[in-house]
C-alpha cells in the first residue's frame, strides 16, 4: 500500500494552503507538508518526494495580468539553485504517477501552465483559460455540481452530485476554439458542473452557474485523470458544521471526498 504525501505550495498570496493541507489529512493523507515555492526554488523541498500535490486558492500575485498568470511563467521558467527546470520538476512529477489537485487559483494555474485539459495528451500548451466571470464581481456562496461518471478523473470517481462552496472573480472558463470544446466533450475531461438543482442538469445560467462557464464547467481533468482543477472549494468543506444549512439538520457529501478519492487511488497503485 503505497504511503500518501502531500505537498501543499504557497507563497505569492496563496490564502488556503492551512485550509488545504488539513482537508487532505482529514481524507487520509499520512504526510502532509507545506512548502513555500521559494523552498522548491532552494531545493529545501523536492515535488518528487511526494505523491500528491496540491495547488490551493488564493490570489496569486494580487490577480495582477489575470489570475495565477505571472506563477505560470514563474513555474515555466524559474529554476532551482541547483538549475533543474521547474517545469522539468513537474514532469517528472507526473511522470512518477503522481496526482495534483489544483484548487480555485490553483486551477486558474493549471490552466495557465497548460497542464489541464491537455487534451489530446498535448501538455504544456495553454488550449483554455480562466477569466472574468460574467456578473462581473467576485462570487463567493454555494453552488450545486454533479461528477461525470464517464470522466477518467481519479479523484470524482463513483461521485454524484457536490454542494461546495464557489468564491472567485475569475472562473469563466474560455476556450481557445470551438474544436477543444469538443475535445473536452469527447474525452470526457469535464469532471464537474455546476446544475441547476431543480432539473440536476448541467446549466449555463445564473446564479446557479456563477459565472458563465460554458457547458456549465466547473472542473476538468487530463487524459490521465490524474490532474483535477476546479473553482469550487472542496477543502473548505471538511466538516458537517460547514455545510449553510447545518444547524437545520442538513448535510450533504463533504468536499473531502474528492481528496479521499484521489488518496484511495494512489494506495492501489
Ligand atoms: N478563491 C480563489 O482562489 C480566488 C481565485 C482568484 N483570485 C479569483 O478571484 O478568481
Amino acid at each position: 500500500m503505497a504511503k500518501v504525501k502531500t505537498l501543499v505550495i504557497t507563497g505569492y498570496g496563496t490564502n488556503c494552503e492551512k485550509e488545504s493541507a488539513f482537508a487532505a489529512t482529514q481524507a487520509g493523507s499520512d504526510q502532509t507538508d507545506i512548502a513555500y515555492f521559494s523552498d522548491l526554488v532552494a531545493e529545501t523541498y523536492s515535488l518528487t518526494d511526494y505523491n500528491f500535490i496540491i495547488f490551493p486558492g488564493g490570489f496569486l500575485d494580487g490577480d495582477e495580468l489575470g489570475a495565477a498568470q505571472a506563477a505560470a511563467l514563474r513555474w515555466r521558467y524559474m529554476k532551482t539553485v541547483s538549475g533543474i527546470s521547474l517545469e522539468d520538476e513537474l514532469k517528472n512529477f507526473l511522470a512518477s504517477q503522481g496526482i495534483i489537485l489544483g484548487i480555485c487559483n490553483g486551477f486558474q494555474l493549471l490552466v495557465k501552465l497548460g497542464l489541464l485539459p491537455a487534451a489530446g495528451g498535448r501538455y504544456f500548451e495553454r488550449q483554455v483559460s480562466l477569466s472574468h466571470n460574467d456578473s462581473a464581481r467576485f462570487e463567493d456562496r454555494w453552488v450545486h455540481l454533479v461528477c461525470n461518471p464517464d470522466s477518467p478523473c481519479v479523484f470524482t470517481k463513483g461521485l454524484d452530485q457536490l454542494y461546495l462552496p464557489v468564491r472567485h472573480g475569475e472562473g469563466k472558463l474560455i476556450a481557445k476554439s470551438e474544436q477543444v470544446l469538443t475535445e473536452l466533450q469527447q474525452a470526457n475531461l469535464i469532471a464537474l458542473q455546476y446544475i441547476d438543482p431543480q432539473t440536476g442538469q448541467p446549466t449555463q445560467k445564473y446564479p446557479e452557474n456563477p459565472n458563465g462557464s460554458p457547458l456549465g464547467i466547473a472542473g476538468l481533468t487530463d487524459p490521465s485523470g490524474r490532474i483535477l482543477g476546479l473553482m469550487p472549494h472542496p477543502e473548505a468543506y471538511n466538516h458537517p458544521t460547514n455545510h449553510p444549512a447545518w444547524t437545520r439538520g442538513k448535510t450533504t457529501m463533504l468536499g473531502t471526498a474528492l481528496m479521499e478519492r484521489g488518496i484511495q487511488y494512489l494506495r492501489r497503485l
